[in-house]
Parts: C-alpha cells; sequence; structure tokens
C-alpha cells in the first residue's frame, strides 16, 4: 500500500489515496503507522476517498485509533496533495469532512505546485451543549474549570470538532503535558477535548500551543488555531483578523462577519512517499 507523508506546519499525517471506503481495522492501522518508533510516525492518518457531495472525502484518524470530525490542518494537506497529485486540475476545489460538512477550498501556487491554501472552515458552533460541553448556555465564554485544585477559565468552541481555549500568562513557556492530558477527559467534555493555551500579544497576534484529543501535544492545529480566533474574539482580546503563532509555524485566521464564516489560511508541504510493507 502506498502513501505519502504531509504535514502542515509540523502538523503531520500518512495520507492514502486510491480507496473507496475506510479499512475495518482503520483504527488499529493508525495506531500501528503513526507510532513514531515502530511505524512511519504521525499525528494522524488521513485517508482521501470519493464523495458524493464534493470532488473529495477527506477522513481523519488521530494517531489514539479515534477518529476525529475535522482537521485543519489535514485538509490543506489533502488539497495540496490532490492538485500536485494530479487528481484535480482546479484551484477552487470543495471536500467533505465528517463533521463539518463540504469545505471551499482555494489552492495558491506556486511554481504549479500547491504552497498555501486557504479553507472556509464554515461557522463555529458555540452552544455549550453541542460543542459539546456540560454547560446549557448558549455560549460557553471564560467558564471556569477545576482541575487539581488549580482553577482555569475556558471558552468552548466547535469547528466541527471540540475546542477549549484558555488564556495563560505564557502560551510558549507552559507546561502543556501537566494540564493538556487532564483537561482533555475532564468530565465537562462529553467527548474529550483539543485544548488550547493562549496568550495574546496584541489585537492581531496570539501566541498558542495545543493538547490535541487522540494525538497529544502537536506543532500545530488548525482547527485549534479557528477556535483561538473566535474564543479571542467574544473575549474582546483581538479583532476578527489575526495571526496565530503556533510552536510549527503561523496561521493566518479570519472570522467573516457577514457570513459568520472561519477562514484559515497556511501552508502544506509533502515531505515523502513510500509503501507499507505489512
Ligand atoms: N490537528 C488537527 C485536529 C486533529 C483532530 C483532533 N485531534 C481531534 O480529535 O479533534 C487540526 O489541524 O485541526
Amino acid at each position: 500500500m502506498n502513501f505519502s507523508k504531509l504535514h502542515g506546519l509540523g502538523n503531520d499525517f500518512i495520507v492514502i489515496a486510491g480507496h473507496h471506503e475506510l479499512p475495518t481495522d482503520v483504527d488499529q492501522l493508525a495506531i500501528r503507522l503513526c507510532n513514531r518508533f515502530f511505524g512511519i510516525g504521525a499525528d494522524g492518518l488521513v485517508y482521501i476517498l470519493p464523495s458524493e457531495q464534493a470532488d473529495f472525502k477527506m477522513r481523519i484518524i488521530n494517531s489514539d485509533g479515534t477518529e476525529a470530525e475535522q482537521c485543519g490542518n489535514a485538509i490543506r494537506c489533502v488539497s495540496k496533495y490532490v492538485y500536485d497529485h494530479g487528481l484535480i486540475d482546479r484551484t477552487e476545489i470543495t471536500v467533505e469532512t465528517l463533521g463539518a460538512g463540504v469545505q471551499q477550498v482555494q489552492l495558491n501556487l506556486q511554481d504549479g505546485k500547491v504552497s498555501t491554501v486557504r479553507v472556509d472552515m464554515g461557522q463555529p458552533i458555540l452552544n455549550g451543549l453541542q460543542v459539546p460541553t456540560t454547560v446549557d448556555e448558549a455560549q460557553v465564554v471564560h467558564h471556569p474549570i477545576e482541575v487539581d485544585g488549580r482553577e482555569f477559565h475556558f471558552t468552548a468552541v466547535s469547528m466541527g470538532n471540540p475546542h477549549c481555549v484558555i488564556y495563560v500568562e505564557d502560551a510558549v513557556n507552559f507546561d502543556l503535558a501537566a494540564w493538556g492530558p487532564k483537561l482533555e477527559v475532564h468530565p465537562m467534555f462529553p467527548r474529550k477535548v483539543n485544548v488550547e493555551f493562549v496568550t495574546v500579544r496584541d489585537r492581531a497576534y496570539t501566541d498558542m500551543r495545543v493538547w490535541e484529543r487522540g494525538a497529544g501535544p502537536t506543532l500545530a492545529c488548525g482547527t485549534g488555531a479557528c477556535a483561538t480566533l473566535v474564543s479571542s474574539v467574544l473575549n474582546g482580546l483581538t479583532d476578527r483578523e489575526a495571526t496565530v503563532s503556533l510552536k510549527g509555524g503561523d496561521l493566518f485566521i479570519e472570522w467573516n462577519e457577514a457570513d459568520n464564516h472561519v477562514y484559515m489560511t497556511g501552508p502544506a508541504e509533502e515531505v515523502y512517499t513510500g509503501t507499507i510493507v505489512k
């Protein structure tokens, strides 16, 4: 079975195309292939499948074998893959996702290859029960949450997948490993949660570090960057356009007032191709 390895700002994926559906043991396959010592190594396994509603369908399995509804960095990687490998020759394409519907994607080329991708990530979901959280409120903004005797405040945003955004003094040096895993499985989040620790530098620039549901600490998270911008607007901390700076690099995020959609722009890179022997 052939695969390609792509990443978006260091959030890396094993990408498999040419199949019609997910294999039945895809959870075990993801765990095995994503292992950084005994496998290829990746944050997730991504399948590009045929779609009846869009040009392609994307399915993303986290490195722990659980399936995610959406992935911002993976959708940019999928978009680069299908264009650069000649599966489509348009620079405006559509990609169906499991939890965020069909997304419109614009490909920006350099020397005939995709260099950056702008994705319409759709409307954020803010209703507490729909994110989902256990908080029955129309918006969950700066809500208290206690972990091991420490109180944080979080803002809940779903971009198809659930996020909990927490403002800290120094996101870049924050002890992700101490708090991320505990917040990920906190009972306030019935489907677990991706956790973003954020420091706002000014109204157009934030630092963010992420602990991902099902994958742990990653270098970047596209949906997490979108959730960060939405949360920062709701908390009055940034304008509706900002750079979200991650460990692996920067994403530019816009939350459009007219259509309420969030737009994400960033790079995608293919780093190698290979064959899975067993
Ligand atoms: N890295 C991603 C999100 C991947 C899925 C996530 N771990 C989840 O379980 O929701 C991104 O770039 O958005």
